[in-house]
């Protein structure tokens, strides 16, 4: 189901709700720069609800996303090895969830319920108004379920159910988090940030919003959502492998059920391969004014590999890339600066675990020209 709504050439139908939320990004960048954190994930969040079921959740306390992000935030606090004491003390799997040390249980409990009600009442919402919604993946899905008296009818309706949830739970910090990244490097980088808005003024000029249609001739761009991608990943081990058969790796055995983590972060800043690794910079993907195919390439890593590659990976580089485009267009990201007036030098903190998701930080976003700035008044929804 993922694999058929997310693919490569499914992505572009999105397009126009991808377009309409980072046009409202913009608006509410302009209008209160300071909750940029929160403007983005609500921009995301709002592409992801949208194509899954079809309504367009405009406002932050929206109770759906509110519901979906306490499920995303407990996934994310179990991901991390030995949060429960059971992860050291096997045996404690045994004991009644009433007991000192079996909290694990309450806590699987507590979320098991929120997340079958996080899964259950966007889903049931959007069939319930199928009408009122826009066309989506669940009006898609929804049409292609067996009857009702078929005895599939009810595991394949609880499949499509956790996969929409999916959507949303997977896809919503791991893109706003680029996006942080996005933000980082710009205010630490501004000679990075002139180039970008260089080849922007170029290619795309200071009246207009860039769109899908200026992607090809964007190369610096390019380069810089790659050299994003390889700068900081989101999941550098991905999530955990087991081998389903013996095998052997460069002279290593390697036993059926092993757990095997791919180390993304050690291939991406091998000084060998990049120079200066801990540094960004685009041009390293650049050569002769193309783009430059002889390198390591990030999403050959940053989205996990095989079976269990990131099925949401195309709809995220097109977030991520009308996203960046249009906010290099339009505004400057600049440091904050301290009492005296010196810029203040931005250190990411992340929350712990395999997916470390950059914490919100303070830095400025203003127009970079009154020009841009009317471009922003006239998207007004
Ligand atoms: C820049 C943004 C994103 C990054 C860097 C990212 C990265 C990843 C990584 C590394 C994995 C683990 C793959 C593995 O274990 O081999 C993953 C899994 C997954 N991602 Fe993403 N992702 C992003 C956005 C999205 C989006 C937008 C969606 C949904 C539309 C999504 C849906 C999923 C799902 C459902 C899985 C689990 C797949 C499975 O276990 O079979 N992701 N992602």
């Amino acid at each position: 189901m993922f694999h058929q709504n997310y693919n490569t050439s499914i992505v572009s139908q999105y397009h126009p709700t991808v377009r309409k939320h980072v046009q409202r990004l913009l608006t509410h960048l302009l209008s209160a720069p300071g909750d940029q954190h929160s403007h983005r994930h609500h921009a995301v969040g709002g592409i992801l609800m949208n194509v899954a079921y079809g309504f367009d959740p405009k406002s932050k306390e929206d109770p759906y996303i509110a519901e979906a992000l306490e499920v995303v935030h407990a996934f994310e606090a179990v991901l991390l090895p030995g949060a429960f004491l059971v992860d050291r003390i096997p045996l404690l799997k045994y004991v009644p969830a009433w007991m000192p040390g079996a909290g694990f249980k309450r806590f699987a409990e507590y979320y098991r319920n929120a997340t079958y009600s996080a899964q259950r009442k966007p889903f049931n919402f959007a069939t319930d108004v199928m009408n009122e919604v826009q066309p989506c993946v669940t009006t898609k899905m929804v049409d292609s379920l067996p009857d009702a008296d078929d005895p599939m009818y009810a595991e394949v309706k609880d499949d499509l159910i956790i996969i929409l949830g999916a959507s949303y739970m997977a896809g919503v910090d791991s893109t706003t988090g680029m996006l942080s990244m996005l933000i980082t490097a710009m205010a630490t980088y501004p000679e990075v940030q002139e180039k970008a808005q260089a080849e922007m003024d170029k290619i795309v000029g200071p009246g207009r919003l860039p769109d899908f249609g200026d992607r090809n001739d964007l190369i610096y761009i390019k380069a810089l959502i790659i050299e994003l991608l390889r700068w900081h990943q989101i999941a550098p081990f991905a999530i955990p492998h087991k081998t389903t058969e013996d095998d052997f790796y460069d002279g290593y055995f390697i036993p059926k059920g092993t757990i095997v983590l791919g180390n993304a972060w050690a291939v991406l800043h091998d000084p060998e391969v990049f120079e200066n690794p801990m540094e960004f910079i685009p041009e390293r993907y650049i050569k002769n004014g193309n783009f430059n195919d002889d390198l390591i390439n990030p999403l050959d890593f940053a989205f996990g590999y095989g079976r269990r590659i990131c099925p949401g990976r195309y709809l995220a580089m097109d977030m991520l890339y009308l996203a960046i485009a249009s906010i290099l267009s339009m505004f400057e990201i600049l440091p904050p600066k301290d009492a005296t007036g010196a810029p203040v030098k931005i250190e990411l903190s992340f929350s712990g675990g395999p997916v470390p998701i950059p914490k919100p930080f303070e830095v400025v976003i203003r127009p970079r020209s009154s020009a841009t700035e009317k471009v922003i008044q006239s998207l007004s929804e």
